[in-house]
């Protein structure tokens, strides 16, 4: 047909090298960048399809986060600036593994299955990190919108939650506000501002906040917003990406799993720190005490801190889930999309992933009560200023996916609203200590869990034998899982000290490395 042959021009200067198979994962497609640019043209085929179909924009991030400069990666951005939707994620995998001569048949395969009308128009926003490979794996994309004919817009350098926020603007025809950064940038530092305007204790330390930008995207676009804070906010910024390299040793990844500042940092004891990630759609934030000591406020805390400023305010409105209780914990299995999916099933759902990724959604029923509130001439004064704080709160935050420079000016705002210290949110409630580990093992498959990735169901033998360890220590739990990005199983331990952590790590990762076929060096204790 005369509208594919652009397609087999086109997918001819983006060749798959035969034989290589990768699949869309938790984060979609993510390896060394210079096996990436067939992946890229063809998702730039299957954002076009996906496009038509749904008859709304579709984003296509290029980037590979948290990882080393030298991968890549992409990910699909659905209409509400969610995460595409499972079924996809399958046609994304079918097509990115079709050899160059199926690629028509893959293409039409979904075309069929979908039932798509290719004389719908096709929208297609794209953007892309720092990386060096980023710029011709953009272009790549770009090439296989327009080998369908599809309309495409370049954001250039943008951070993931940004491109998130634009598509949610364009499919809400601007009701989310306008998809421009000027736009995001306009509506986040205002309502940080509003929420901001009443707080008490504003000294200079108080507004002072470190940030290592990870040598990311995240470092230029706050260096791009610190004007519209009109120095309500005073950001000293780090690992902005002059010299450093991308993600090594700093950035939000770095700082969770070793538990330490970024390298090459003078953290001084009372000085408030976060961390973001390569392409800032995660935060972490640390101080060091008046010891030397490193403490990390992980997305945990940052999770428990939003729900307990925003339960000073939801008791005016008789916000409640569906089942009428007044709050309610849910865990799923790893994954934004399940936790967002989740998340969304409440008047107000707060979510986080340790690793700092997480956000907060209203639902629409919320915001009008809301905004009702806020315009009814006879809601009383205290009332009032609840749901305005409530209504700013909704303004600041990405509710579209986890946003490191959208969480910041939360977090910011409620320790200035609440005129406290990091040192005094982080006494609110202690961690237990605790560890991460990963083991290689030969196909990480073998591991199956069920309740949310808290319990092994197979290999056989293995969750008996984490829990007779568990039983060896205080205050102790363990869990392993496969990895949804990296080709190893994960073990997490936490026990009354930070001894018992890691020894409990040691010892499932052995049970892992026995009974899961691991390969290489058996795992060593770690002290
Ligand atoms: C321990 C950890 O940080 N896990 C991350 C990581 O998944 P793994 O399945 O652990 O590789 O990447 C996911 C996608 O970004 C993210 O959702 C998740 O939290
Ligand atoms: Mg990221």
């Amino acid at each position: 047909m005369a509208q594919f042959q652009e397609v087999i021009k086109q997918s001819s200067l983006h060749p798959k090298p035969a034989g290589l198979v990768l699949q869309y994962g938790t984060a979609g497609f993510r390896t060394n960048a210079n096996q990436l640019d067939h992946i890229m043209f063809r998702m730039g085929l299957l954002a076009t399809l996906r496009s038509k179909s749904t008859k709304a924009t579709i984003g296509v991030m290029v980037t590979a986060s948290h990882n080393p400069e030298e991968d890549n990666g992409v990910k699909l951005i659905d209409p509400m600036g969610e995460m595409v939707t499972p079924a996809w994620e399958v046609y994304a995998t079918q097509l990115a593994n079709a050899e160059q001569d199926d690629l028509l048949t893959a293409l039409k395969d979904i075309i069929e299955k979908e039932a798509i009308n290719m004389n719908q128009e096709a929208n297609v926003f794209v953007g892309k990190d720092t990386r060096c490979s980023s710029a011709s794996l953009s272009q790549a994309v770009l090439d296989g919108v327009s080998s369908l004919a599809g309309h495409s817009k370049d954001y250039g350098l943008v951070t993931t939650p940004q491109l998130h926020y634009m598509v949610c603007c364009q499919n809400t025809g601007g009701k989310y506000g306008e998809a421009t950064v000027e736009g995001y940038y306009n509506k986040l530092c205002q309502a940080f501002i509003q929420l901001t305007k009443n707080a008490s204790n504003c000294t200079d330390d108080q507004k002072h906040v470190h940030v290592d930008g990870a040598n990311g995207i995240g470092a230029l676009k706050v260096r791009e917003m610190e004007g519209h804070l009109k120095k309500k906010l005073q950001i000293s910024l780090f690992n902005d990406g002059c010299q450093g390299k991308l993600n090594h040793q700093c950035g939000a990844d770095f700082v969770k799993v070793q538990q330490k500042p970024p390298t090459g940092v003078k953290i001084n004891p009372g000085e408030r720190w976060c961390s973001f990630d390569g392409d800032a759609d995660r935060i972490v934030y640390y101080y060091t005490d008046s010891e030397g000591q490193f403490h990390l406020l992980d997305g945990d805390k940052i999770n428990t801190y939003y729900i307990a400023f925003l339960c000073g305010y939801t008791g005016w409105f008789r916000l409640e889930d569906s089942s009428g209780e007044k709050g309610q914990m849910r865990c799923t299995k790893t994954g934004v999309k399940h936790l967002h999916h989740a998340a969304q099933e409440f008047d107000i759902g707060v979510y986080f992933e340790a690793n700092g990724h997480g956000t907060v959604l209203f639902s629409k029923a919320a915001e009008e009560k809301i905004q009702l509130l806020v315009k009814n001439p006879n809601t009383d004064d205290e009332r009032k200023r609840a749901a305005l704080m409530l209504q700013n709160t909704i303004n600041v935050i990405n509710q579209t996916v986890g946003d490191a420079i959208s969480d910041m000016l939360l977090i910011e705002a409620i320790l200035a609203i609440k005129g406290m210290t990091v040192q005094q949110w982080d006494a609110i409630y202690s961690d237990l200590p605790n560890r991460q580990l990963k083991v290689k093992v030969s196909d990480r498959r073998v591991i199956d869990t069920t309740d949310a990735e808290r319990r092994a169901v197979s290999p056989a033998g293995l969750q008996e034998a984490i829990d007779s360890l568990v039983k060896k220590y205080r205050q102790a739990r363990s869990f392993v899982r496969p990895s949804g990005t990296e080709d190893v199983v994960r073990v997490y331990s936490e026990a009354e000290t930070q001894e018992s952590a890691d020894a409990l790590a040691h010892e499932v990762s052995l049970v892992v490395y026995r009974l899961a076929g691991g390969v290489g060096d058996e795992p060593k204790p770690l002290h």
